[in-house]
């Protein structure tokens, strides 16, 4: 039976997963790199570290099962989305990809808001924010203008792999609509958007479907890996749609929540919806689809910022073995996520965490749990922007990412939510979403609706929320929403006061 294999470029580490052409799980690898923070604010990756990455996954699968070479037929991606990743004339990095959590960009946000006015919203349906493509477009041109001069094309991470594979330069709507130089309507790059900031159309790359070729692996690269077969690579999405197509997100029945480096609450939407900028709104991985988000910065990476700092050299499990003894809301202590800015519903790059309510009788297992309450109140404030705005509830929602191996993350989401909560039995949503459409574009399948049959499927015993719980949270979470405000003057003045030195 032939193989698929979807690679997932994540921000903490890139996973790989096989799978046969029926959608049965072979086997999975994976390999972490770290992010650069050459200053306060900046979060940036060299290119050259997923292609290690990626590597280390090829050789670890191809070791580890006998018929890999063999049997693989198609590869395809989901990536770390806006990151910006600039290339001279011979496809070379000509500086480190500006992540999407990067918030280097508040100026180069306002310039846009400034010269596009409500244009932005018609053409790209979203606004300008820190973490979008085009803000880092400008910042490189206002900042490295020499680096700029060098650019001759631009590119999402995941392309980036694509490109290392085939030889090929290709992106896909779903990460298209992520830069804000998409003009989602009419499906091509914006003209208007690319002229009012100087940009040479011939810079952006050909835009194809989620599920289009790129091209086959190279030859030098498929002798390497023993790969028999002329390998398809196909396009892929941004994480975030690929793993909405990898829970099965193609109707609006459920809902889907994330938790990892990110978190994210996302929602199937049949077509063009006017969120006025509160939620993103993105080409999805099915075409001619769509999909809105609520999006926290730091979900996971509060999560192992607190580890790091306060528990270094404990694993996940250890440092949250004790966070079951104590009851929902922390005993009065409470933890807001914001340690690099906000997104959804605070657009504001200089909101900071905070922990309130710190009492000489908290222990470390309260703070644990307030950090897992604090990110869960926070994708809460997603949800609940998504439910009123499109007036209907979500009963049930698939979650996924580093933080669903938790139950008591996931009993804490069901309480918290007040929906029942489903886990894939494939854990790696949008790795498995990539690989469906690997399977497409093989022609293994007619339709993503039959690929989804096949590929998608829950585990039987899902989290239901707790009443008691369910109505203690609802008033913690009243609270909570207030530390926003509360400490939003505090945390601006700290970071203008952080800046000066
Ligand atoms: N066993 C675990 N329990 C709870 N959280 C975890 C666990 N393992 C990973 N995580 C969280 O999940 C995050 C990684 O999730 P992942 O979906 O792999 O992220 P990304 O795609 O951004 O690389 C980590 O930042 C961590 O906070
Ligand atoms: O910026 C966004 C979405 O707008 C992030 O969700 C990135 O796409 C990174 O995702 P993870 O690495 O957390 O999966």
């Amino acid at each position: 039976m032939s193989y698929v294999l979807g690679i997932d470029l994540g921000t903490s580490s890139l996973k790989g997963i096989l799978m046969n052409e029926a959608g049965d799980l072979i086997t999975t690898k994976s390999a972490e790199y770290k992010i650069d923070t050459p200053k306060q604010g900046y979060s940036e990756q060299r290119p050259e570290y997923w292609v290690v990455a990626l590597e280390a996954v090829l050789t670890g699968l191809s070791v580890e099962v006998s018929d890999f070479g063999q049997n693989l037929a198609g590869i395809s991606f989901s990536g770390q989305m806006h990151s910006l990743v600039v290339l001279d004339e011979n496809n070379t990095p000509v500086y480190p990809a500006i992540l999407w959590n990067d918030v280097r960009t508040s100026k180069q946000c306002a310039e846009i808001t400034d010269k596009l006015g409500s244009r932005l919203l018609e053409i790209t349906k979203n606004i300008a924010l820190e973490g979008f493509t085009l803000p880092k477009i400008l910042w490189l041109q206002e900042n490295k203008p020499d680096v700029w001069a060098r650019v001759k094309k631009i590119m999402l991470p995941k392309d980036y792999l694509s490109l290392w594979l085939t030889g090929n330069t290709y992106t896909e709507y779903s990460d298209a609509a992520g830069t804000l130089l998409l003009d989602i309507e009419k499906r091509e790059w914006s003209k208007e958007i690319a002229e009012t900031f100087n940009i040479d159309l011939s810079i952006l790359p050909e835009l194809t479907e989620s599920t289009g070729q790129t091209g086959l692996i190279k030859a030098e690269i498929a002798e390497r890996y023993k790969l028999s077969k002329a390998v398809k690579v196909f396009a892929g999405g941004a994480d975030n749609a690929a793993a909405a197509l990898g829970v099965g997100l193609i109707n609006e029945e459920v809902g889907l929540i994330s938790m990892g480096t990110s978190g994210v609450v996302s929602a199937y939407e049949p077509k063009i919806a006017d969120y006025k900028g509160k939620l993103h709104f993105f080409d999805h991985t099915v075409p001619g689809a769509y999909y809105s988000m609520g999006v926290t910065l730091a979900a996971g990476n509060s999560l192992n910022w607190y580890k790091e700092t306060f528990g270094k050299g404990l694993s996940f499990n250890e440092l949250l073995s004790e966070v079951y003894t104590v009851a929902p809301g922390s005993e009065g202590l409470l933890f807001t996520p914001y340690i690099v800015g906000e997104r959804t519903p605070h657009f504001d790059s200089k909101i900071r965490g905070s922990f309130v309510g710190i009492s000489a009788h908290h222990e470390q297992r309260h703070f644990s749990r307030a950090v897992l309450e604090g990110i869960t109140f926070s994708l809460r404030d997603s949800k609940d922007i998504m439910e009123s705005t499109k007036g209907k509830k979500f009963k049930q929602l698939i979650s996924v990412g580093g933080g669903a191996q938790n139950p008591d993350i996931m009993q804490m989401q069901a309480d918290i939510f007040n929906a029942e909560m489903i886990r894939l039995t494939v854990e790696q949503g949008p790795g498995l979403g990539a690989c469906m459409i690997a399977a497409y574009g093989c022609g293994f399948y007619d339709t993503l609706e039959e690929v989804t049959k096949a590929f998608v499927h829950y585990k039987e015993a899902t989290f239901t929320p707790k009443p008691a719980n369910v109505a203690r949270y609802e008033k913690v979470y009243q609270i909570w929403k207030k530390a926003y405000q509360a400490t939003a003057e505090l945390s601006h003045e700290l970071v203008d006061f952080n800046e000066e030195g």
